[in-house]
């Protein structure tokens, strides 16, 4: 592109290859302020509640359902950014958000999440159903109310309840296949609400610093690094028995339980080794929390292989 824009006698292509290059970085900021990355296992979360569920839905319309639940998700984060402007600039991790950065209107972000919430919203429950839309809803307004404006900045059990909203996904995707929510979804949403705990704290761990500059109470920060290292192995000791639960009703077959306490073997070793990381008095590692940053990626994909799990394991038994 550089090339083109020196060549001489073509002193036109100069401007035009700025501003498209311009328009291209504006256009991923918008797509930032959605947290492409986070969304993507949001959706396969609510993708695979919607395989899983008896009954089918058009495909058409199953597309659109899981469109909308990357919609709301993305719309949810992007209000989320525009309401912490002021402690993403604190933070080394998020400064160079498109907000903080300067690159997007505060309002301009805030306008462009409601409309895409409510849209995300009316869509579903013209596609599907109005339970799948509440439920939508209700996760929304969790993550943005409960989470962001009220226990963030409040309590180090902001992720424990606010997570809530994370875990709804699942149950939105089976919602719009059946328009009611039963055991099986509410299990769903277990599994991913007992993970919420061990994936966001292994990431606590290094960014402390982070959040205490902000002033955000992140276990960590209010409690320190051992405490935090015991609450992780804690919840993964309660996440790995409730993943065997669809087993245990009768949902899932072996093909599952064995993914299942597989998984939740690595993932208890893992953080086995977080609590027992080699640390100073204070609790605080010496090993540039290897241990953490090994269980924070691990948790990524053992949450997303887990539910692959599932569903492998409903359309093998179909
Ligand atoms: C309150 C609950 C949660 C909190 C506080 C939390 C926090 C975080 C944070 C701070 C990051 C690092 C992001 C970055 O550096 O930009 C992260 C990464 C990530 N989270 Fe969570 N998370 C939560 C729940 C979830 C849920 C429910 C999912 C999906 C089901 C999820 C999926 C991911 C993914 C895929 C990444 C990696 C993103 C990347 O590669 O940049 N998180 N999370
Ligand atoms: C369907 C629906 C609405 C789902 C919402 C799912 C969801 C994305 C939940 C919260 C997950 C998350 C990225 C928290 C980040 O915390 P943070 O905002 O404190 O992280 P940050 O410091 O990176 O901004």
């Amino acid at each position: 592109m550089s090339d083109a824009v020196l060549e001489p006698g073509r002193g036109g292509s100069a401007p035009l290859a700025t501003s498209t290059g311009s328009e291209l970085s504006e256009v991923r900021d918008w797509i930032t302020l959605l947290k492409p990355r986070v969304v993507s296992l949001v959706v396969l979360t609510g993708i695979i509640g919607l395989i899983v569920a008896p009954g089918s839905l058009h495909p058409v319309l199953a597309a659109a359902a899981m469109v909308c639940i990357g919609l709301g998700a993305g719309a949810a984060g992007a209000i989320n950014m525009w309401y912490d402007r002021d402690i993403d600039a604190l933070m080394r991790r998020t400064a160079k958000r498109p907000i903080p950065a300067g690159r997007i209107a505060p309002n301009g972000a805030l306008g462009y999440g409601v409309v895409l919430a409510m849209a995300s919203v009316a869509i579903m429950g013209l596609a599907t159903n109005w339970v799948a839309a509440g439920v939508l809803a209700l996760s929304i307004a969790f993550y943005v109310v409960v989470y962001t404006i009220w226990l963030k900045r409040r309590t180090p059990q902001n992720i424990v309840i606010g997570g809530a909203a994370g875990a709804f996904p699942p149950v939105i995707g089976w919602a719009a296949v059946t328009g009611d929510v039963t055991l099986v979804p509410v299990i769903l949403f277990a599994i991913t609400f007992f993970w919420t705990p061990p994936h966001f704290w292994a990431l606590s761990l290094w960014a402390h610093g982070d959040y205490a500059r902000a002033r955000v109470p992140m276990l960590p920060v209010t409690h320190g690094a051992r405490e935090t290292r015991r609450q992780v192995l804690l919840y993964t000791l309660v996440l790995v028995p409730v993943t065997l639960l669809p087993c245990a009703i009768g949902f899932s077959s072996w093909i599952y339980g064995a993914a299942a306490a597989l998984l939740g073997a690595e993932y208890l070793r893992l953080n086995w080794l977080v609590w027992k990381d080699a640390q100073d008095e204070a609790g605080r590692s010496l090993t540039n929390d290897r241990p953490a940053r090994r269980a924070f990626k691990f948790s990524l994909v053992y949450l997303a292989v887990l539910f692959l799990a599932l569903a492998v394991d409903r359309l093998v038994l179909a």
